[in-house]
């Protein structure tokens, strides 16, 4: 008892911070609690009955169960400990507290140690749970892991799931010897000739869902840069949360070189984590960066010798999904304030159809000429 006491106390805690589940998400979370497959055990159970009541009725108001009625006592004292919580942040806390015990459709538990359940079925974007940890992994080695249109789409989706599925946090990685080259180029081939302006249009929406989700999830999210990356590979990074990264691995966005521009916000999240001076050479010039100037400039929180990365990333990965996974999210909401998502999708637009505009131009219609007619390589 002593336990449900401390968790809800800490819940009022908790939930001042974040007061935002509307009615709808609450009667939602009050169906599919009745939906549940596995019995969440008393403990929960009884969480959940106070949180309920607390957010229907407000403050205990009935007598206490007499001191042989056990189940009773033990429901009221949950809902009694809740005090002068406020409905609202009594019903965040029931929606979070059910979210946290259903697995969307596609996503799977956080599994026993060591058990590892494969999630989406594409051969290009390997998604697992393991341990707490969704791992998205760009996996077409022999291309160094180039994103296609089909990519972008699943990963999306991917992220979509992983926000809402039971794992504390989502970490990305590249199979081979390269986390990702970007964009694939042949993207821009596979377009129904004389349609050139729908295929632009077309990608800027992907595009712009696809930078959407980053902005907008909601858990701690992190990079293993396990070898080079390119372009939109590099510029998602300033996205992310914690960002660790293999010494063989280097950073270029060589957008002048392909007639584009800067994507996934990197025209805002660049100068504000190093500064414009140093963004303004990546972005403009494209300058490389190696691991250890994009470490000095923010861009990545540490590097890991090639030969010990896996084995220490993985290592420190697995202890913090550990960690209370609502107070990281809490913590990431706090950092990530609802004002600066605000921003980062107005300045996502704003790349995204200047982009679409640029696909169009012979700048960028040469580059792509080039690479394909294997003259030009970064
Ligand atoms: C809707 C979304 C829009 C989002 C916009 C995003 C902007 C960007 O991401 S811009 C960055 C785009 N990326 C590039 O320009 C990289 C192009 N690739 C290269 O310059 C070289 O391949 C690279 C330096 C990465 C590696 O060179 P090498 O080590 O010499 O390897 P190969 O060139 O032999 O590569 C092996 C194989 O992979 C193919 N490949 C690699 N990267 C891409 C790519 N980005 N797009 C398409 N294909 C790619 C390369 O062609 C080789 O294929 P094969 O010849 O068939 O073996």
């Amino acid at each position: 008892l002593l336990q449900v006491v401390r968790f809800l106390a800490a819940r009022v805690h908790l939930g001042r911070a974040t007061m935002r589940a509307s009615q709808k998400d609450f009667d939602n979370a009050v169906k599919q609690v009745k939906l549940l497959k596995e019995d969440p055990g008393n403990e929960v159970k009884v969480k959940l009955y106070a949180l309920y009541k607390q957010a229907t009725e407000g403050s205990c108001n009935v007598p206490k169960p007499g001191v042989f009625d056990f189940i009773n006592k033990v429901k009221w004292d949950a809902w009694n400990a809740l005090g002068s919580l406020p409905k609202e942040t009594a019903r965040q806390n029931y929606v979070d507290l059910v979210s946290s015990l259903i697995p969307s459709s596609e996503a799977s538990s956080r599994g026993e140690p060591g058990t590892q359940e494969k999630l989406l079925a594409s051969e290009d974007v390997v998604v697992t749970s393991e341990d707490g940890i969704t791992k998205i992994v760009f996996n077409r080695p022999t291309k160094k892991n180039a994103i296609t249109t089909q990519m972008y789409q699943e990963i999306t989706q991917a992220l979509k799931t992983a926000s809402k599925d039971n794992s504390a946090m989502t970490v990305f990685t590249g199979n081979g010897d390269y986390y990702s080259s970007g964009n694939d180029l042949t993207n821009f081939t596979s377009t129904p000739s004389g349609n050139i302006e729908e295929f632009a249009k077309r990608g800027a929406d992907i595009l712009r869902d696809f930078v959407d989700t980053f902005i907008d999830f909601p858990k701690p999210l992190v990079a293993v840069v396990n070898g080079p990356a390119v372009g939109i590979s590099v510029t998602t990074l300033g996205l992310f949360d914690v960002v660790y990264a293999s010494d063989k691995a280097t950073f270029h966005t060589p957008f002048s070189h392909l007639g584009q521009t800067p994507e996934a916000c990197s025209s805002y999240t660049f100068p504000k984590i190093m500064g414009p001076a140093k963004a303004n050479e990546m972005l403009i010039f494209g300058k490389k960066l190696t691991a250890g100037e994009a470490y000095a400039q923010g861009l990545v929180t540490e590097v890991f010798p090639d030969s010990t990365l896996q084995k220490e990333v993985w290592a420190r990965l697995k202890a913090y999904a550990k960690l209370p996974p609502n107070a990281m999210r809490i913590s990431k909401s706090l950092i990530k304030s609802s004002s600066e998502r605000e921003k980062l999708h107005a300045v996502n637009a704003e790349e995204c159809t200047t982009l679409q505009a640029r696909w169009l131009s012979e700048e960028c219609i040469g580059a792509v000429t080039s690479f394909m007619s294997r003259k030009a390589k970064l």
